[in-house]
């Protein structure tokens, strides 16, 4: 399958979830994540959850990262040239939800440049067998990921196993080192 219907098909496939459902599977992707060996870095970076899209819910692992003490950096969306621009989550961040149901930050924080992150957990429909992803098709994840340093950890969070053949991808896309799903996780590095 192309990655347009793969992304039709996925999509249709999440929003199928009941609320208690999108729970459950989130709070199970967290537990996963806990026995990861990923937790002896400083900075993660974190995406805040897309309600109505049903994606995985990330406040189970915001307060992991915050119980931890970890720094944790949140992005804006630029939907005109699909970059991003990521801050520092701090007690005085203000979120507010933008057009497209993504809760994002004000833009007034601390500023953190790419290179400065050592985790990156991201969103994603499906992946493939050896980690490539499919997301919403704007590339914001492919020219954020780019900009990060190569040893940078991509773990992608899903409700659904990767397809086991892999997708046609092109120059610009970048896989994931991990997928964690509810009950199992994937390592797609040697
Ligand atoms: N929570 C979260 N934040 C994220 C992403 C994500 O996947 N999840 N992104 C990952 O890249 C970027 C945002 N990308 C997005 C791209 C499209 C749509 C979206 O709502 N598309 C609609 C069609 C909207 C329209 O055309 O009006 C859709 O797909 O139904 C949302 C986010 C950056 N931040
Ligand atoms: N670094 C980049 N510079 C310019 N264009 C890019 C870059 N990365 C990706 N793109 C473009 O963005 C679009 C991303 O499409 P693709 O099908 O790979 O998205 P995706 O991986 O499903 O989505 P996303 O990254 O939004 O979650 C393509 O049109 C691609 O050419």
């Amino acid at each position: 399958m192309e990655k347009k219907a793969l992304r039709n098909k996925y999509k249709q496939l999440r929003l199928n979830l009941s609320p208690q459902e999108v729970e459950d599977y989130s709070l199970q992707i967290a537990n996963k994540l806990l026995t990861l060996d990923i937790w002896d870095f400083k900075m993660y970076h974190l995406f805040l959850s897309i309600e109505k899209q049903k994606e995985v819910q990330t406040d189970f692992l915001l307060h992991i990262l915050q119980g931890k003490d970890k720094n944790v950096v949140i992005s804006k969306s630029d939907f005109i040239d699909y970059s991003m621009s990521h801050y520092l989550l701090t007690d005085d961040t203000r979120i507010i939800t933008n057009n497209y149901g993504i809760p994002e930050p004000d833009g007034m924080g601390i500023s953190i440049d790419e290179n400065q992150l050592d985790v990156v957990f991201v969103p994603l429909l499906v992946s493939d067998s050896i980690g490539n992803r499919v997301g919403y098709g704007k590339g914001f994840y492919d020219r954020f990921l780019k900009k990060c340093r190569p040893t940078v950890l991509k773990v992608g969070l899903s409700f659904v196993k990767p397809l086991d053949y892999q997708i046609k991808t092109n120059p610009n896309d970048i896989p994931l080192d991990m997928l964690v799903c509810p009950d199992k996780i994937y390592d797609f590095r040697q």
